[in-house]
C-alpha cells in the first residue's frame, strides 16, 4: 500500500474507533527492557513504528510476541548495549531506548535516531541528561555514542525547555538509580504520564507526571506487568479535521477527549459541533468553515505540533486567512508545496506560514514526505474536487494503522493503490 487515492468533495458521516497511541506506546516497549520478566501491552497500533520497535527490542536480546493487539515481550534473558543502527535511524524514539538501557546495563551504544524531518532533533538535552547521572559519553570510530556509567545516582536535573523525549529519557535513568532524581521543566504530554502509569504499574516509585516536576525514587527492581496503551489523540485529532473540512457528522469511538482541549477549541471557532460522552467524541460541521486567523502550536496542553500538517488542510477551505505559528520544530511547513499543488495558497517560512482561505482544492498526484504532512494530504484529497493519489503512504503507516480503513467508515471514497 504505497499510494492512496481519494475522490473527494464529499461530507464525512459514520462511526470509526480511535486506535492506540504511536507516542504512548513506543516509550512504553523501550521500557519493557527495564524489566527482568514478562510485560504484557494491549491495544498496541499495528503501524510499522511499533514494528521497527518489536524488531529492535529483539535484536537486543529481548523475546517478542505479537497476536492482534496484544505485544507480550520477555527480557529476563542477557542483553546486548549496542542498538542496530540500521534500525536506530528509521525512528525517533529509538533514542529512548538508550535511557533503558543505561538502568538496565549501565551501557547503551548507539547513533543519531531518525523519524520525521521536521526541522532540527538534537540530543544534546538527553545526553546532558545522562551525564547529570554520572555517565561518561565516548564518540565511537563508526559514528556511534557510547554512554556508560558504573552505577546510576539520583540526581536533580533542570530541562531548560520542555522535551517529551528528553523527559522519558532521564525518567527511565532514574527508576533503577540510587536515591531520588528530582526532574524539573518536563514535558507534561498525556505519553510522559502514560510511561509514568506504566513504570509505577511495575513497581516503579514516580510522582508528578503531568507536571513540571516529577519525582523518582530510585527502587532495586521492577517486576512483570501488564498495561492497556491510551487511544492515540493524534490520530482522534485527524479524524476530527478531517470531518471539520469536509464537514459531516462522525463519532469518534474511544477518542481521548480530555487530552484534545485545545484542538476542539480551534475546531469549534472554525464552525465544528463537538459533543464528548463516556465513550467518545461526536463531531458536526454542517454550516461555514472559518479561519480562526491566528493557530499557533506549543507544548501540551496547548494546540500539538503533531496536527498542524492536518490543520493546514481545514485552513485552506475555510473563509479569511490564518497565520500560522508553528513554536515547537523549525521545519514543520514542508507539505505545503504539496497542497499548493492541489490549489492551495500557503506560503510557509521555516517557523511560520500564512495560509489563504477560501480555496477550492483540485485533485492531483501528491507526495508524502513525512508522517503528519502525509496525513493531511489524504484529508486535502477529501475536500478535493476529483481524484487525489497521495504516493510514498509508507510514511503514514508509522503512525495510522490504516487510515483508509479509519476514513472508508466514514463513508470517504478512498482506496489503496491495488484498488484504484
Ligand atoms: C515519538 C514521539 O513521542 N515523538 C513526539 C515527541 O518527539 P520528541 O521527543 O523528539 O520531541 P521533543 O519534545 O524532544 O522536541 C521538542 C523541541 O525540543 C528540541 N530538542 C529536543 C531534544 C533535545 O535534546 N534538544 C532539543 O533542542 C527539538 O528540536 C524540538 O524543537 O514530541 C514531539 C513534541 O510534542 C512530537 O511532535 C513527536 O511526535
Ligand atoms: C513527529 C512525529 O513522530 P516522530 O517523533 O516519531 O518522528 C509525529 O508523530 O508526528
Amino acid at each position: 500500500m504505497d499510494s492512496i487515492w481519494i475522490r473527494g468533495k464529499r461530507p464525512l458521516y459514520g462511526e470509526m474507533t480511535v486506535q492506540g497511541s504511536k507516542n504512548a506506546v513506543l516509550p512504553i516497549l523501550a521500557s519493557t527492557i527495564l524489566i527482568a520478566g514478562k510485560t504484557t501491552l494491549r491495544n498496541c497500533p499495528d503501524i510499522s513504528d511499533v514494528d521497527c520497535m518489536c524488531r529492535i527490542l529483539q535484536k537486543i536480546g529481548a523475546t517478542v510476541t505479537k497476536k492482534g493487539h496484544e505485544i507480550c515481550v520477555d527480557a529476563s534473558g542477557a542483553l546486548q548495549s549496542r542498538l542496530p543502527a540500521e534500525e536506530v535511524v528509521r525512528m525517533r524514539s529509538s533514542i529512548v531506548l538508550t535511557g533503558a538501557l543505561l538502568g538496565r546495563l549501565g551501557q547503551a551504544s548507539f547513533c543519531d535516531p531518525g523519524g520525521c524531518v521536521i526541522g532540527d532533533r538534537p540530543i544534546d538535552l538527553h545526553l546532558k541528561a545522562f551525564a547529570r547521572f554520572g555517565c561518561q559519553i565516548r564518540r565511537e570510530d563508526d559514528n556511534f555514542l557510547t554512554v556508560f556509567a558504573k552505577r546510576l545516582n539520583g540526581v536533580q536535573i533542570p530541562f531548560p525547555f520542555s522535551s517529551v523525549g528528553a523527559t522519558q529519557n532521564a525518567i527511565l535513568c532514574a527508576v533503577c538509580a540510587k536515591g531520588e532524581t528530582v526532574l524539573t521543566g518536563c514535558a507534561k504530554e498525556p505519553e510522559v504520564v502514560s510511561l509514568c502509569r506504566f513504570l509505577n504499574g511495575a513497581g516503579a516509585k514516580i510522582e508528578g507526571a503531568g507536571s513540571k516536576t516529577i519525582r523518582i525514587e530510585g527502587v532495586k527492581k521492577l517486576c512483570s506487568t501488564e498495561f492497556s496503551i491510551d487511544a492515540d489523540r493524534i490520530v482522534a485529532g485527524t479524524c476530527l479535521i478531517g470531518v471539520l473540512a469536509a464537514g459531516g457528522e462522525a463519532f469518534l469511538r474511544q477518542a481521548p477527549i480530555g487530552q484534545l482541549t485545545a484542538v476542539i477549541a480551534v475546531a469549534q471557532k472554525m464552525g465544528a459541533q463537538i459533543v464528548p460522552d463516556s465513550e467518545g467524541l461526536l463531531v458536526k460541521r454542517a454550516g461555514r468553515l472559518v479561519s480562526p486567523l491566528l493557530l499557533e502550536t506549543d507544548v501540551y496542553p496547548g494546540y500539538p505540533t503533531d496536527l498542524q500538517s492536518p490543520m493546514l488542510t481545514a485552513l485552506c477551505c475555510a473563509e479569511g486567512n490564518c497565520m500560522v505559528s508553528e513554536r515547537v520544530f523549525n521545519g514543520r511547513f514542508g507539505v505545503h508545496e504539496q497542497l499548493n499543488r492541489m490549489g492551495a495558497a500557503i506560503v510557509a517560512g521555516q517557523t511560520s506560514a500564512e495560509v489563504t482561505g477560501g480555496r477550492k482544492l483540485h485533485g492531483e498526484r501528491v507526495f508524502a514526505k513525512e508522517l503528519r504532512g502525509g496525513a493531511a494530504l489524504v484529508l486535502a484529497g477529501l475536500c478535493a474536487e476529483h481524484k487525489t493519489v497521495v504516493e510514498n503512504c509508507h510514511f503514514i503507516r508509522r503512525g495510522y494503522e490504516d487510515i483508509v480503513r479509519d476514513f472508508r467508515e466514514l463513508g470517504a471514497d478512498i482506496g489503496t493503490e491495488t484498488e484504484i
